[in-house]
């Protein structure tokens, strides 16, 4: 045999061009010589949010090489969503500074009282005085299963941008520019002003400009707002560890400030009537005025609805699909809850939780993997539970805008979810979470009382007393998504009304998860549902109304609603002792 000739390595004249045997011998052959590292490390470390700016303009090669450092950033896909809008005029970034002033505010109203006024000490735009906005927008219209890694990591087009973002900031910082990042915008505001296409979604404004700062640290740890953690703190090994109190990130979700309490108390023992002469009415009208001292003269009635795997137990007297059948005529304004809505002046939203089939004109949140039926499986994947919750929170935002929030819903067999719920989260037996729903004999209550403590002895040998888990566990659609909703209302600074023992236990749920939300809660009744009393008592309240409803739909909710308005009606033109 012949010993094999070597030849020369045919070496590609484009791509790679090192060999394998060259990366075996210098792993590290690929580095960048010290000096390139330590300049690296610098503009990593020096780089700073700004937020006093020069008037002097910027040349317009160091736009162009800022915008060209974004554009070389890395995107999934190589989908290169991002758009640069670059904004001269100074009437467009006077109009961006007053809403930005206007979140500001928004934002201080929302904290703790001595943290609301630290805030509105921060400096924290540069819009007016910066002589360029960059706005960063992501297109987001291409079908996310279009682009490579985006079909399960559907925001990761934003990620992209967020990443372009990080590479302009550090150009601007190694020219000598200033960047800094402003999201103290409600995003269709800012959406609107630049007229983006629905769509298309920004990612905040970037002022820049020369610094009229150069600051050495963080300008809110300078401020003693926050402090850098030790990166140490910021790491976990392989797993997230057991005690999940050692790395949560502490909220700064606070109930309606003691003074605003106590304001609304003064102020209503000054009408010409006795204190207090309205009694339940009265309490909730003080939290009403402490939650928004301004008043609110409108609502809206979120409406969740789910269907119940667990129905195939038979403990319920309707079939599943009039669950759909009510959304339907909830929808077009003809249901139970829609009318009562509409007859307290308030708006109603349906929010399709996870029906059999979606409905046209209710908003989707729907679950994705399979439920089940409490006893054999959990009713959602924790998946499912934490982005029902986390749409809720959006829709809580939103219905947070119209004033009070009333919770409604209606899922056929909720009655025994939310009895073994309720079970699970007051400790009760059957007898005494149990109730007849909307009609049951006694067979059927002992099919859901057998039911309910076979749902609390699986959810009792998970040994958890984690909310979400058990939303997972023992919930359903609906549930999650309430629970959501009463996060991001009570965030958002509304009011808001529960209605019967379904929309009492999610706001549990989400009293569970932030206690501070249960300062915003007003019970608008007691059901005829048997652990309604008790669910309310664990939540600190009492009903406005007592009439053993049993209609589900948030209708109780939006008559104690009308109480609500009619009340801040009285305090306002009843005369005055002062
Ligand atoms: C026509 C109709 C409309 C409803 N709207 C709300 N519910 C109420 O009843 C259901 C729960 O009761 P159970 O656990 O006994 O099935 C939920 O949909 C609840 O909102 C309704 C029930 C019916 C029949
Ligand atoms: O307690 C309730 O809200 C209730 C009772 C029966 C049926 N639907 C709702």
């Amino acid at each position: 045999m012949p010993e094999p000739t070597s030849f020369p390595r045919p070496v590609p004249t484009i791509g790679d061009t090192s060999a394998a045997h060259e990366r075996s011998a210098d792993p590290r052959g690929w580095a960048f010589d010290e000096q390139t590292i330590q300049a690296l490390d610098s503009v990593l470390t020096a780089r700073r949010d700004i937020r006093r700016f020069r008037p002097d303009p910027v040349p317009e090669e160091l736009v162009r090489a800022v915008i060209e450092s974004g554009h070389a950033g890395p995107s999934v896909g190589h989908s290169q969503p991002w758009r640069f809008i670059v904004v001269e005029d100074a009437a467009l970034r006077d109009r961006a500074a007053a809403m930005a002033d206007k979140s500001r505010l928004w934002q201080a109203a929302r904290m703790a009282p001595e943290r609301g006024q630290q805030l509105l000490d921060l400096k924290l735009e540069g819009l007016r005085e910066a002589p360029l906005g960059l706005v960063v927008a992501c297109d987001r219209r291409a079908p996310a299963v279009g682009v490579l890694g985006r079909a399960t990591f559907t925001d990761a087009d934003m990620w992209s941008c967020a990443a372009a973002i990080e590479n302009m900031w550090l150009t601007a910082r190694a020219h000598g520019l200033g960047m800094g990042w402003v999201t103290l915008f409600q995003p269709e505001e800012l959406a609107e002003l630049l007229g983006l296409p629905e769509g298309v979604e920004t990612l905040g404004w970037l002022c820049l400009g020369w610094p009229d700062e150069r600051p050495p640290a963080p300008g809110l740890q300078r401020l003693a707002w926050s402090t850098k953690l030790p990166v140490d703190d910021v790491v976990l090994r392989d797993r997230w560890p057991a005690d999940d109190s050692l790395v949560k990130p502490t909220s700064h979700l606070r109930a309606p400030a003691q003074d605003r309490v106590v304001h609304a108390t003064d102020d209503a023992d000054d009408l010409l009537t006795t204190p207090g002469s309205l009694g339940v009415l009265d309490r909730a009208l003080n939290r009403v005025e402490a939650v928004r001292p301004q008043g609110v003269d409108g609502g809206c009635l979120v409406l969740a609805a789910a269907d119940h795997p667990v129905t195939s137990h038979r403990i319920s007297s309707f079939e599943t699909h009039v669950t759909a059948d009510v959304m339907r005529a909830n929808v077009a304004g003809q249901g139970m809850g829609a009318v009562a809505a509409a007859g307290a002046g308030l708006s109603s939203l349906v929010v399709d939780a996870g029906v059999e089939a979606p409905v046209a004109g209710a908003r989707g949140a729907r679950p994705l993997d399979p439920r089940g039926d409490l006893l054999a499986t959990d009713a959602l994947s924790s998946d499912d539970a934490e982005a029902l919750i986390q749409h809720g929170k959006q829709l809580g935002c939103e219905a947070a805008a119209h004033g009070m929030v009333v919770l409604g819903e209606v899922g056929i067999g909720n009655t025994t979810v939310a009895s073994a719920l309720a079970s699970a989260l007051l400790d009760l037996d059957a007898d005494q979470s149990v109730g007849l729903g909307t009609a049951a004999d006694a067979d059927m209550v002992a099919r859901k009382r057998v039911l309910v403590t076979g749902a609390r002895e699986r959810w009792l040998a998970k040994h958890s007393d984690d909310p979400m888990q058990l939303l997972a566990a023992l919930g359903g659609g609906e549930f999650a998504v309430l629970s959501g909703v009463v996060l991001g209302a009570a965030g958002a600074g509304a009011v808001v009304v529960l209605d019967g023992l379904a929309t009492s236990v999610a706001a549990l749920l989400a009293v569970r998860m932030e206690p501070a939300v249960q300062g915003y809660l007003i019970a608008g009744q007691q059901s005829r549902e048997t652990a309604h009393a008790a669910v309310l008592t664990e939540l600190g309240l009492e009903p406005l109304l007592a009439m053993r409803l049993r209609s589900g739909e948030g209708v109780g909710g939006c008559l104690a609603a009308s109480l609500l308005l009619q009340g801040q009606r009285m305090r306002r033109l009843v005369a005055r002792t002062r």
